[in-house]
């Protein structure tokens, strides 16, 4: 089963994530941007602040790919659960909204497009639902993609992704203390983990 958690900046996805790392053990825990050379890359277009948005996108693209083919379809087909904090949603919310000032029609449209070539989708993922103006303190804006107003734009993105495929996203509230947060996200992935049924096997 693949599990993913998404939220804007700051909204708790990596503390989450590092909790039901300890709740489950045997689960093979990844995140978007990887640490491999393509996620390195990645980092160091989000460290320009004039770089050219559809390239980016190429380059999380390319990230993505190698992350499918290195270690989320593999776990997948040895039946493990797969955790992985960011996945596509993020790419569809982010350059969706990175594009949004280019001649790109239907930015978030297109993004998909590509994805569904090749991708796996995820079986089901917790969104982290935090204010935009949160979400920018909470993260410290180290990037350019954490201003306040960029979140806020990345934030309807989601909601529009939600919107279209509700049965997959289980909504957290993440304006709550952590301890509320990681008992609602904790009990959230218990139920979905039940209903997957444990075990199962999966060919990705
Ligand atoms: N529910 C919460 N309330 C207040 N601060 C939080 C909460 N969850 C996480 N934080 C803090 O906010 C910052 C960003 O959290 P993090 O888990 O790294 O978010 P993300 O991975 O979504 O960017 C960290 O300093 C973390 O300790
Ligand atoms: C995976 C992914 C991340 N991002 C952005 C979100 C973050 O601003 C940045 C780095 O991701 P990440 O390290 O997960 O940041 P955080 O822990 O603050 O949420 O990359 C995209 O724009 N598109 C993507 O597909």
């Amino acid at each position: 089963m693949l599990l993913t958690l998404e939220g804007l900046d700051g909204s708790g996805k990596t503390t989450a994530w590092e909790a039901l790392r300890h709740a489950y053990p045997d689960a093979t825990f990844t995140r978007e941007p990887t640490d491999s050379w393509y996620g390195d890359a990645v980092y160091r277009s989000l460290g320009e602040d004039d770089a050219d948005p559809l390239a980016e996108l190429f380059l999380y693209v390319a990230d993505h790919a190698d992350h499918l083919s290195r270690v989320v379809r593999p776990a997948l087909a040895d039946g493990d659960l797969v955790v992985s904090d960011r996945y596509t949603d993020s790419r569809y919310a982010y350059q969706a909204a990175s594009l949004a000032d280019t001649d790109l029609q239907r930015p978030l449209e297109y993004i998909r497009g590509i994805h569904g070539a090749f991708t796996r989708e995820p079986d089901a993922t917790i969104y982290l639902d935090v204010d935009p103006e949160t979400a920018a303190a909470r993260a410290g804006a180290t990037d350019k993609f954490e201003r306040a107003s960029f979140l806020a734009e990345v934030q309807s993105n989601y909601e529009r992704l939600i919107d279209a495929e509700p049965e997959r996203f289980v909504r957290v509230d993440a304006a709550r203390s952590p301890e509320e947060v990681l008992d609602a996200v904790e009990d959230a992935v218990e139920r979905l983990v039940e209903a997957h049924g444990d075990g199962d096997s999966d060919d990705g």
